[in-house]
């Protein structure tokens, strides 16, 4: 609520006119008593309090106009502890108000007997001529709410853009600049006064004639703004501000690319933390290769992780990661095998725009820019063409990534973890893989045994699987019976740990108590002891042979499914990345 103290020069005026044109002193208190205005013998009482037990405060409190014909006598004099001095012979008070509420109150007071009479004998034009004056107070009280109003939604609308992650401005329709934040100042590096500019002479990467086109908004695109010695690459949308079907103006909002990517790996949690000790597993090889993990997580070389499907090379990659100096920024990990040729190029290392057809507008960022001064981590290497081996040497040897269509380099400072289940020395042998790349990768080698040469490790992950998936499942489901953990043992796990995650996640589903039981293992492991035992002096049958018989079954058992594909590799224990590069292997369609 505005105070009357605000407006006190209007009220002294107003003050000055009522006692002129009516002769007698006049004073003006506001909510508080406190005399905003005084004439005559109150000139010198402004800034005082007036007392509890005046007439004003009657006036206040009620909101009603009334004369006081007999001070002294009258009932509200009743209570006045001055009544016994008071000199007055009549006194009028008449409320200021506005929307239900009372500023304050004007009062007339007669001090000669002449006043008195003059103010008992024009009673009803004297309170019709005080209500107006009232009125004339209240206008400008109502006129000081509003551009109070306007001052605190402006004050309001300045913290909220200043508090903003984006840059912002907004422009009339010929781009005249009208408001903007502080980040925008700051991140196009411009000057304090900004209002007398235009956009399209700032920003020259917006194109002024194609914002007639605009329907609404024109989303994502990306942007280089480059000054002398300064250059920025963002995104930013377009807005279009529309009143009444006609385009007023339009708000512009820029981020810039690392911004973009910090949001990026907060809203896709690509910066989860997994460190060592998500590790389950105490066997000796399993100590070694972690501590040899812990050496290489200290270090900025490029680490070549090998290992068979499902050993755990993503999970040494992420704690690998997070484990050094660049853990506060991305891990990106990409599958060179699950994405063919030309798109993975696009990925990894992005386009620019109008770089081919059907190039999306404002181009896309590469995997490389994405992690930068983080890591990238390249899983199945080994499936990656020549030609972009050709290219990732490049980034390797130059630490810059050159853009599909892109006429500059960028500068990147990424880690390189790579990962495969193939035998790269042997594909380099065979010239299907670019010895100086392998030579470039393989500074650091790390070798995750199979899960069937550290057994050992089987109870604890076993356990370490229960907690989990019993928590994700919501069943209740606390330890495991001995002879299952017998044939859990006895298993071979080619698809290794992923492999023991789906059996157990199976048997918790199968389960009706709190243990899992022998009867809760699926077929194929009970199956494999028994077959183990009594065909022991059969012919030997490849195991590609096998390997590829069993996938063609379990794509066959589940063509019919919605989501096939993720049901084989599940069947299977094998990663979808790897169900396709064996389908490339072996031929099947
Ligand atoms: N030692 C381990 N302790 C706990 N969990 C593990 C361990 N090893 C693997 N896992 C789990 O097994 C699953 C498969 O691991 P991951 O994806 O890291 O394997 P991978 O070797 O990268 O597989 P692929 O080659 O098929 O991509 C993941 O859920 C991972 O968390």
């Amino acid at each position: 609520m505005v105070d009357l103290m605000l407006i006190k020069e209007d009220i002294k005026n107003t003050a000055d006119v009522i006692s002129s044109v009516l002769n007698v002193d006049v004073t003006i208190v506001d909510h508080d008593l406190i005399r905003i205005a005084g004439t005559g013998k109150y000139a010198h009482k402004i800034g005082e309090k007036v007392s509890l037990y005046s007439a004003f405060k009657n006036s206040l409190d009620t909101g009603e106009s009334f004369i006081i014909e007999n001070p002294r006598e009258d009932k509200i004099c009743k209570m006045c502890k001055d009544k016994e001095q008071c000199k007055e012979f009549a006194e009028v008070c008449c409320p200021i108000a506005l929307e239900e509420k009372i500023y304050g109150v004007i009062g007339l007071i007669a001090f000669t007997r002449e006043q008195g009479n003059n103010i008992k004998n024009n009673k009803s034009q004297l309170m019709s001529f005080l209500t107006k004056m009232a009125d004339l107070i209240s206008s400008k009280i109502k006129v000081e709410n509003k551009s109070y109003e306007i001052k605190i939604q402006a004050k309001r609308l300045e913290m909220l853009l200043n508090n903003m992650d984006k840059a912002v401005v907004s422009t009339d329709v010929y781009g005249n600049i009208d408001k903007y934040n502080d980040k925008f100042k700051n991140i196009f590096k411009l000057d304090d006064k900004l209002d007398k500019n235009n956009i399209f002479d700032i920003l020259r990467f917006i194109n002024k004639n194609e914002m007639t086109t605009i329907k609404k908004r024109y989303k994502s695109t990306s942007f280089i703004y480059k000054t002398k010695n300064y250059t920025l690459r963002g995104i930013y949308n377009i807005n279009t501000i529309i009143i009444d079907g006609d385009i007023k103006g339009y708000v512009f909002d820029f981020i810039d690319n690392s911004s973009a990517i910090e949001n990026f790996n907060e809203i896709t949690g690509t910066n989860y933390k997994i460190g060592f000790d998500n590790i389950i597993g105490n066997s000796l090889s399993m100590e070694h290769v972690k501590n040899e993990a812990r050496v290489a997580s200290k270090t900025s070389s490029t680490v070549l992780i090998t290992g068979e499907s499902g050993t755990g090379k993503e999970l040494f990659a992420r704690a690998i990661h997070n484990n050094g100096s660049r853990c506060k920024y991305s891990f990106i990990a990409i599958n060179c095998a699950a994405i063919p040729d030309n798109l993975l190029e696009s990925e990894l290392f992005g386009y620019e725009e109008g770089a081919f057809t059907g190039a999306k507008k404002g181009g896309k960022v590469g995997k490389f820019e994405l992690a930068n001064r983080g890591t990238i981590f390249l899983d199945e290497i080994g499936d990656m063409s020549i030609h972009l081996q050709g290219k990732l040497l490049r980034v390797l040897q130059e630490r810059e990534v050159e853009k599909i269509g892109g006429k500059i380099n960028i500068p990147v400072d990424v880690r390189i973890i790579a990962a495969t289940n193939r035998d790269l020395e042997e594909m380099v042998a065979k010239g299907e893989f670019r010895e100086d790349l392998y030579y470039r990768l393989n500074v650091i080698p790390i070798s995750i045994p199979p899960l069937r040469d550290r057994k050992e490790d089987i109870v604890s992950l076993v356990d370490s699987i229960i907690k989990d998936y019993s928590k994700k499942l919501n069943k209740y489901i606390t330890g495991i019976e001995e002879c299952a953990i017998t044939k859990i043992l006895d298993y071979p796990w080619p698809g290794n740990v992923r492999q023991l995650q789906n059996v157990i996640e199976y048997s918790i589903n199968m389960s009706n108590s709190s243990t899992i039981i022998c009867e809760n293992l699926p077929q194929k492991i009970m199956k494999k002891n028994k077959e183990t035992k009594c065909d022991i002096n059969g012919d030997i049958t490849p195991l590609k042979e096998i390997e590829k018989q069993e996938i063609i079954k379990a794509l066959h058992k589940f063509k019919d499914y919605k989501k096939d594909k993720e049901r084989a590799c599940e069947a299977l224990g094998i990663s979808r990345a790897t169900l396709y590069r064996k389908m490339k292997e072996y031929q099947i369609k």
